[in-house]
């Protein structure tokens, strides 16, 4: 009810001995804080705050429009609502090292588990666009740098993404990692990745644990968890899934409002009121209330 059981410590702590297991962890995106409960109850083991959602959600493009404190608050009503540690998407830390260090503690206020830094230029766009650029390798790791001095909790996951491979290429973006490494990242996002082969190769050259993003429509094929299993990647990330699905069936259901002029015939694909109360604990809440203002017992007991 109303509050988590867990704090940002102990979920920060959980996800570090997740990734410690070697098993992959599948990590969708949340869309809202209410569907991250619903990952939580269908058994994932952690949650993703995208960019692209956090935007999207405002009616923006994914270019680096968010500020680092409009992310914060939607990610602290995120942790609020599920157990689950989160990891967010903080973009290029929104400008400067310093204020990518800045972002860090906004980011453990905020009770997520961690975050990813990318190497892209402000105003960043989608990975899986065309068209990026990337700030020098040594900026880089500057950024980086800085965000490791900032962090209060050592669990607090830090994690560098570079999106040099559509720029300068799969030996370039794997020197970047080593050097992002050597800066103090824990973990490795590489972006947009073309091929299988590509996956391997990353994996064969860096140490610590790695994400696939496995976003749709975009630049990397969609690999399963068996296959990312066995190319020994860590996070399978489905960072807009939940998103472009709920949208999908929103777009279809509002067509079928308009030409049908009852939603009579949605019925049957719609979460139910009952499955909605479970899910929001309802039960629990009335039960509160009638304890509180129970008015049929005497007072004083
Ligand atoms: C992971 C990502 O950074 C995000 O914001 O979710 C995006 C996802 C997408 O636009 O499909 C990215 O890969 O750049
Ligand atoms: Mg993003």
């Amino acid at each position: 009810m109303l509050h988590t059981r867990t704090t940002p410590a102990e979920r920060r702590r959980a996800l570090r001995a997740r990734l410690a297991t070697g098993r992959l962890l599948p990590m969708p995106g949340a869309l809202n804080p209410l569907s991250a409960r619903l990952i939580q109850d269908t058994g994932f083991e952690a949650a993703y705050l995208s960019g692209a959602v956090l935007a999207a959600d405002l009616g923006l493009p994914d270019i680096g429009l968010t500020t680092s404190t409009e992310i914060a608050a939607r990610a602290q009503q995120t942790t609020r609502a599920t157990d689950l540690p989160v990891l967010i998407d903080a973009d290029t830390g929104f400008g400067e090292p310093l204020n990518a260090a800045r972002t860090v503690q906004l980011m453990e206020d905020a009770g997520l588990a961690g975050l990813h830094l990318e190497d892209q230029v402000a105003p960043k766009r989608c990975g899986h666009l065309d068209g990026k650029s990337v700030v020098p390798k040594e900026q880089m790791a500057y950024r980086i740098r800085a965000a490791v001095a900032a962090r209060r909790d050592p669990d607090f996951l830090l994690m560098a993404r570079t999106d040099a491979r559509a720029v300068e290429g799969l030996a370039a973006a794997i020197d970047r990692a080593k050097a992002y490494v050597d800066a103090g990242a824990d973990a490795i996002f590489p972006e947009a990745l073309a091929d299988e082969a590509e996956f391997e190769a990353f994996r064969a050259a860096v140490d610590v644990p790695l994400l696939a993003n496995m976003t749709e429509f975009g630049k990397s094929p969609l690999l399963d968890a068996r296959t990312l299993t066995d190319l020994g990647y860590d996070i399978a990330l489905y960072p807009v899934t939940l998103l472009r699905l709920a949208m999908g069936a929103v777009e279809e259901g509002l067509r079928t409002l308009a030409a049908e002029g009852t939603q009579e015939s949605l019925l049957s694909r719609m979460q139910t009121r009952s499955r909605l109360y479970e899910l929001l604990d309802y039960e629990r809440y009335t039960a509160f209330d009638a304890a509180v203002f129970d008015c049929t017992r005497p007072p004083g007991t």
